[in-house]
């Protein structure tokens, strides 16, 4: 293969489209939301009262009324049509972390050579898929493989397009007969319930006015590379596995930290400003763009929305990137470590809770009042993450997220929290009892002699903390790119549930007894900060020290592999959790435990498989091929030489792949868990091998004989 015709080809295969992108005011006025079915454009379309019946059910989580289903699904199929659409389908979320969909048209024939277009309210309410072929982790035996879909109106029905027509998408949930959730949507919503139960006591307390309802806000920052698309249909591994399972440390990495913020390729600023105007119509707030650390890496983040909708939103950023970055002769990736070597990428979940009247309430307010407020959710969430380490490390493990987790460029396995030191300055103030005002400047008096201030701006960043406050909200670091948000934000939302309900046993028992609310506030979170403080920490996660500190002093978990994490899923105490709180029964838990083995058995198998069959097929030919193009030269000193160190490279290849093979072949045993742990223990490591000797052959072997996209290209040609 010419390698020079690839690198030009590769570089100019850009086939931009030149339609012009909508102005700014065009955004605003026309563009924003078009393809949303909204409340607001279904108040035309539907009788008062029906719009009326299905605001309560979207707004304050009433039951929906079926009898409205009929009006709803018939000014839906209208909209939708005039939009383009041909098809509908219940879009929902199983247990694999993407969506599924499947397309049914709203044609129906009417007898001789007629067809109508009819779509109707028990099509709108419910479908019925075939749940055998998604994974149930054992909830569904095979021979009841009755699953449906039901519609979730909480979160906007949308039109998706394609080269030559549309969809309208109905977000659903998705679950056995038996009413158990086969998705991550539905506890999702579950979670959000239970949250809004365990809150509002809370916020009764601090004098909220009735009907206040609370839910949690989201917004998520996704981190993707992009390769030129020739280049990924040459890696079978790209393909097969979405990372590279070979590929030498090119001469120039990422340490001229030139690339991060820098100025954004003509090619890629292009191809985000066409994803950017798809995303607007599908109405989601998409903010920021930038070059991430790693060339070739990118991000893309948008404003913090409710998390059911940011959930369904942050799915359709995925697929949108995915797609738009092939009509630019682009491939976007979204594995958490596509390129040994440089960073990988992350999904930072930025968590708030707010209520419906639109108080954020991590936000240090304005008042004292508010600042206790802000006080007691930030202590819960302290207590909250302390308790449930493990459960915040299971809910991001999966195979990928374990190359980048622990790594010196994304957050630590290790769950802690950083507060920023003025949070902390307060929080150990109220500690040793002094309240009272900061020293640093700009910070706003609480107006209490047992409370301290609280700065208006909170919160300096630190990029090497799996949970960070950052100023009104908590960040999540550890989120990997390619996961669904779901999961994680409902584990958010349960523990955090869990720990406003008994801190406000606690604040209650205490006004009970008489305490005035300052002072009953104060002891809570003083008891509280003392009992958790050592989940706090604001240091560099990334140093042996804080390791060696974080487990022997602290007493933190250091749940190393997804493995380690998952094995802690379903133990008693988060089996509790999630059952007293109505979000996941045992066996729904179970499941998920079931399949996050399962389906990090497959990810690691594909990639043993695939590494053996790309090293056998691909890279020793390559290798040999140059030996005999060497064997005819051989009366040279060079040639001798080189031939001396390919040849042992070649050899050391050669038994690595055997060795693969038969890790490749024995599985490890019948059961998935054993599986899994194989494929960790024994077939990483074989892999690991194959790769350190093809690596070493890449920098011997003539570039005109290399059958791979090297780093070199791929990252670095745009
Ligand atoms: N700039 C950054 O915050 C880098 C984050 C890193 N890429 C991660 O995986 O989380």
């Amino acid at each position: 293969m010419n390698q020079d015709f690839d690198v030009n080809s590769a570089a100019r295969n850009w086939r931009v489209e030149t339609t012009p992108s909508a102005s700014p005011l065009e955004v605003v006025n026309d563009l924003f939301a078009s393809d949303v079915l909204t409340l607001e454009q279904l108040k035309a379309r539907l009788s008062k009262s029906a719009h009326k019946s299905l605001q309560a059910t979207v707004e304050r989580g009433a039951q929906l009324d079926a009898s409205i289903a009929d009006t709803v699904a018939l000014a839906m199929k209208t909209w939708a049509m005039e939009k383009g659409a041909t098809h509908y389908t219940h879009w929902f979320q199983p247990l694999t972390g993407s969506t599924a969909e499947k397309h049914d048209s709203f044609l129906n024939p009417a007898g001789d050579g007629v067809a109508i277009m009819s779509f109707s309210g028990k099509e709108l309410i419910q479908a019925e898929p075939d749940a055998s072929s998604f994974p149930s982790g054992g909830l569904r035996a095979t021979f009841e493989a009755r699953g449906y879909t039901a519609w979730d109106p909480s979160s906007p029905a949308f039109i998706i397009r394609h080269a030559n027509g549309a969809t309208l998408c109905i977000p659903s949930v998705f679950a056995s007969w038996t009413g158990e959730a086969l998705d991550l949507k539905t506890p999702l919503l579950r979670s959000i319930e239970a949250l809004n139960s365990a809150v509002t006591p809370a916020l009764e307390l601090f004098g909220a006015s009735a009907g206040t309802r609370v839910s949690s806000s989201l917004g998520a920052e996704q981190e993707y590379f992009l390769i030129a698309e020739e280049y990924y249909y040459r890696r079978p591994d790209l393909v097969m596995t979405g990372r590279t399972l070979f590929g030498a440390q090119p001469p120039r990495g990422q340490e001229l930290e030139d690339h991060y913020f820098g100025a954004i390729p003509d090619r890629v600023l292009s191809f985000m400003t066409d994803a950017e105007m798809q995303l607007y119509a599908l109405g989601i707030p998409v903010k920021t763009r930038h070059n991430e650390v790693a060339p070739g890496q990118f991000e893309i983040a948008p404003i913090f929305e409710n998390s059911n909708i940011a959930a369904d939103h942050q799915q359709l950023i995925m697929q949108v990137l995915r797609t738009t970055a092939r009509k630019f002769g682009l491939v976007c990736l979204m594995h958490e470590k596509p390129f040994a070597g440089v960073n990988g990428s992350g999904k930072h979940c930025n968590w708030s809770m707010s209520t419906n009247a639109g108080e954020n309430l991590l936000e240090p307010g304005d008042t004292p009042h508010e600042n206790m407020q802000f006080l007691f959710f930030c202590t819960a969430v302290l207590k909250a993450v302390d308790t449930h380490q493990d459960l915040l490390r299971a809910c991001v493990a999966s195979a990928s997220n374990d190359h980048r987790l622990g790594a010196n460029e994304a957050p630590p396995a290790i769950i802690s929290i950083f507060l920023g030191s003025e949070l902390t300055d307060i929080f150990d103030r109220i500690v040793s009892g002094q309240g009272g005002s900061g020293k640093s400047a700009g910070l706003m008096g609480l107006g209490s002699s047992v409370l301290p201030e609280i700065p208006v701006h909170a919160g300096d960043r630190n990029r090497t903390s799996p949970f960070a406050f950052t100023g009104n909200k908590f960040e999540f670091r550890a989120v990997g790119s390619s996961q669904s948000i779901s999961f994680p934000i409902t584990v958010l939302n349960a523990i955090v549930a869990e720990s406003v309900s008994e801190l406000t046993a606690e604040l209650k028992a205490k006004l009970d007894a008489g305490q005035s609310l300052d002072d009953a506030v104060a002891e809570v979170v003083k008891g509280t900060y003392q009992k958790y403080q050592r989940i706090v920490f604001n240091g560099d996660g990334y140093s042996e020290e804080w390791h060696t500190e974080a487990e022997k002093e602290r007493g933190l978990l250091n749940l190393r592999t997804t493995l380690d994490a998952v094995e802690q899923l379903n133990n008693d105490k988060n089996t509790a959790l999630f059952g007293k709180l109505g979000i996941l029964n045992e066996r729904e838990l179970g499941a998920r435990q079931e399949i996050m083995f399962d389906i990090y058995f497959k990810t690691v198998n594909i990639e043993g498989e695939t590494t053996e069959y790309m090293a056998q097929t691909q890279i020793l030919p390559a290798a040999l091929t140059y030996l005999a193009d060497l064997g005819r030269v051989s009366g040279s000193k060079a040639a001798q030489g080189v031939t001396a160190e390919v040849s042992a490279a070649a050899d050391e290849l050669f038994d690595a792949i055997q060795a693969l093979r038969t890790q490749n072949q024995t599985l490890g045993g019948e059961e998935v868990h054993e599986k899994a742990h194989h494929m960790r223990d024994h077939v990483l490591p074989a892999m690991g091998d194959v790769r350190t000797a093809a690596d070493k052959l890449e920098k011997v072997v003539s570039s005109k004989l290399w059958p791979l996209p090297t780093y070199r290209q791929m990252l670095f040609v745009k």
